[in-house]
């Protein structure tokens, strides 16, 4: 679809998955769930105000647009960057995860968008992983929940946009539904709520705990997966988000572009631990 859109192109795509899994021969199973899971998703393009293609595509066809995703990115030129499924453990839970995809130019993400199907009605459910026995079932039919919603941010604009995810058969309309969000207002730290990752083995809760007390946040962190913690800042449902992975660990482009941009165009600031912004003109390998 982004080289349709883009007159046929040859797009350069960063993207985390490769088609190495679906391609052993006892994947056969998954293969076909993906590739029937991508022609249902194919065959709402109108919905969207997108043209499906005339035929469901075929298994050899959606291989072959998951391996045009091999772009290793660069300093140079205009590339996108696509996390299709961001928080895959959040994903199999059935709780918070996101599809983000971003284009950088130049080395600068200048566009991003963030899908976070989960993303609950109330704020406070965000957390419910904590307490996962007392709420309601995130597989709740999504007309109980209300949840889900996209977020979305270009460069310069100084303005960052939701738009809450369609339920049903309605159809998509641009104009009416979209609202613009920005980053809270709240500058007493004893009123901030901190978010971070989930897993331990992504961040370090100690560390982060001592930073937290330092600064004088009181609150309790709220540990939410994937880059649905990027939307929380945009929306103003939290002022801050920590992240300190495992000395070594080398942070991925696809985990971070769209969440970026996002935040930075709704009024907030990113930055690594050393206070310098984050550099996308990496190769990734
Ligand atoms: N040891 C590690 N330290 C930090 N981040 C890690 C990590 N191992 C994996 N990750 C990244 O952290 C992402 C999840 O972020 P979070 O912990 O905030 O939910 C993962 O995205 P995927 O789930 O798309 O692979 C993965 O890319
Ligand atoms: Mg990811």
């Amino acid at each position: 679809m982004l080289s349709a859109s883009f007159s046929n192109q040859k797009v350069s795509i960063v993207a985390e998955e490769d088609v190495q899994t679906l391609s052993n021969s006892d994947s056969v199973g998954l293969l076909t769930a993906v590739v029937n899971t991508v022609n249902e998703c194919l065959a709402e393009a109108p919905k969207y105000g997108l043209q499906s293609p005339k035929e469901a595509l075929g298994t050899s066809q959606i291989l072959e647009a998951i391996s045009r995703c091999n772009s290793t990115g660069g300093r140079n030129g205009r590339h996108w960057v696509l996390d299709p499924v961001d928080g895959t453990l959040g994903f199999v839970r059935g709780d918070q995860y996101a599809v983000a995809l971003a284009l950088i130019e130049e080395g600068k993400v200048v566009i991003g968008v963030l899908g976070c199907p989960n993303y609950p009605r109330k704020k406070e459910w965000l957390n419910h992983h904590q307490s996962y026995q007392s709420m309601p079932k995130m597989s709740d039919t999504s007309d109980t929940w209300e949840k889900g919603c996209v977020l979305y941010a270009q460069r310069g604009s100084g303005e960052a946009w939701m738009q809450p995810l369609i339920h049903g058969n309605k159809k998509h309309t641009w104009s009416n539904s979209a609202q613009r969000v920005q980053v809270s207002a709240i500058d007493d730290p004893a009123l901030a709520t901190f978010c971070e990752p989930v897993e331990k083995a992504n961040t370090n809760h100690s560390f982060t705990a001592g930073v937290a007390h330092s600064m004088g946040l009181n609150k309790q962190p709220l540990r939410v997966h994937s880059m649905v913690k990027y939307a929380a800042i945009a929306r103003g449902d939290a002022e801050i988000f920590m992240k300190f992975a495992q000395s070594g660990y080398k942070e991925k482009i696809w985990d971070h572009a769209a969440g970026v941009i996002i935040v930075e165009e709704a009024g907030g600031v990113v930055t690594d631990a050393g206070g310098h912004p984050l550099d996308f003109s990496g190769v990734c390998t």
